[in-house]
């Protein structure tokens, strides 16, 4: 079973990409996740105009069922990363980027858009962790100020990343803005935004940044990661594709994803802890359940969850 897929004129070899953050800060990561087996490609760490430390450590923490994280957008800069994407490589990327306020973001739009790079951007408007900087995703007017500007200069491939929502008239007021403009893609859930954790023999928060609060990731976001895959994909104009990312463990959740209407399915937190190999395990996984539901494509299946 081939699971290729085409997004934005782009063919991905595979459906599977790392979740931005996650294996892709370094040009020997990002060739590590191109060079793997069953991956689609790379999506790159996201970019600010520089380069970045990110919070003081610890900023990462795994849990039972799962992750919390205030990196910071620790990253090597803006053009590190055009440059890596503006190279020739054996499997498509997406640059992600993430400005520190709006006039980051445009100034990143209009060098891309200036750039040799034609392939796929992803704009971050869902950082969690930037001290005193408020994810704009959740801000609908700003979102949509901000879209209207991009779209008034850009013309190449364009995403973006979002937060999670919890409400349905969230996902009603932001599939509307988001079906007035030419995207080539949404991808989502970015992390679960300022959950806590503490460790009760030293009574303390697990992480150092913002009092312990950060971004939630891994198994225990699954069931949020599906709701916003399904009603996105219930909202939005068919031409904007869904990358479903959150809380992917198995072939099973891969599977769910895909129910929901995914057409590809990114690894943040597993990919972590287990390395690349993981993707070679979920395609297995999904292969077999396939297999045992005489299915032979994914679109036999996708977006086809039914009600109960
Ligand atoms: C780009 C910053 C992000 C970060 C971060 O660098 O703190 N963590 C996340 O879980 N999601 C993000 O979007």
């Amino acid at each position: 079973i081939d699971f290729k897929t085409t997004m934005a004129s782009v063919e991905f070899p595979s459906i599977f990409l790392n979740a931005s953050g996650v294996n892709c800060m370094t040009v020997a990561e990002m060739d590590e996740m191109i060079n793997a087996a069953c991956t689609g490609g790379v999506v790159t760490k996201s970019a600010t105009p520089q380069q970045r430390e990110g919070n003081p450590q610890p900023r990462y923490y795994q849990l039972e069922h799962g992750s919390i994280n205030s990196m910071g957008l620790p990253n090597a800069g803006f053009p590190y990363y055009l440059d890596y994407v503006t190279r020739e490589h054996a499997k498509p990327t997406i640059l992600s980027v993430a400005g520190l306020q709006m006039s980051d973001n445009i100034e990143l739009l209009h060098k891309i858009q200036a750039s040799e790079y034609t392939g796929l951007t992803e704009l971050n408007l869902s950082c969690p962790n930037v001290i005193g900087k408020p994810q704009v995703a959740y801000d609908f007017e700003e979102t949509d100020a901000l879209l209207a500007e991009i779209f008034s200069f850009y013309t190449k491939p364009l995403g973006v990343k979002l937060p999670p929502y919890f409400d349905l008239v969230h996902f009603d007021q932001m599939a509307a803005i988001l079906n007035k403009y030419p995207l080539t893609h949404i991808n989502t859930v970015n992390s679960v935004g300022n959950g806590l954790w503490i460790d009760i023999d030293t009574e303390k928060v697990v992480i150092k940044p913002k009092q312990g609060f950060g971004g939630l990731g891994g198994a225990m976001i699954l069931p949020t990661a599906l709701a916003n895959v399904r009603a996105f994909r219930q909202r939005l104009n068919p031409s904007i594709k869904i990358i479903g990312t959150g809380g992917v463990t198995s072939g099973k959740d891969v599977f769910m994803h895909l129910l929901c209407g995914a057409d590809m399915v990114s690894v943040g937190t597993a990919l972590l802890h287990e390395g690349v190999g993981i993707f070679q395990r979920l395609t297995d996984e999904l292969a077999t359940i396939m297999a045992e539901k005489g299915y032979t494509s994914i679109e036999d299946f996708r977006g086809k969850v039914q009600d109960f």
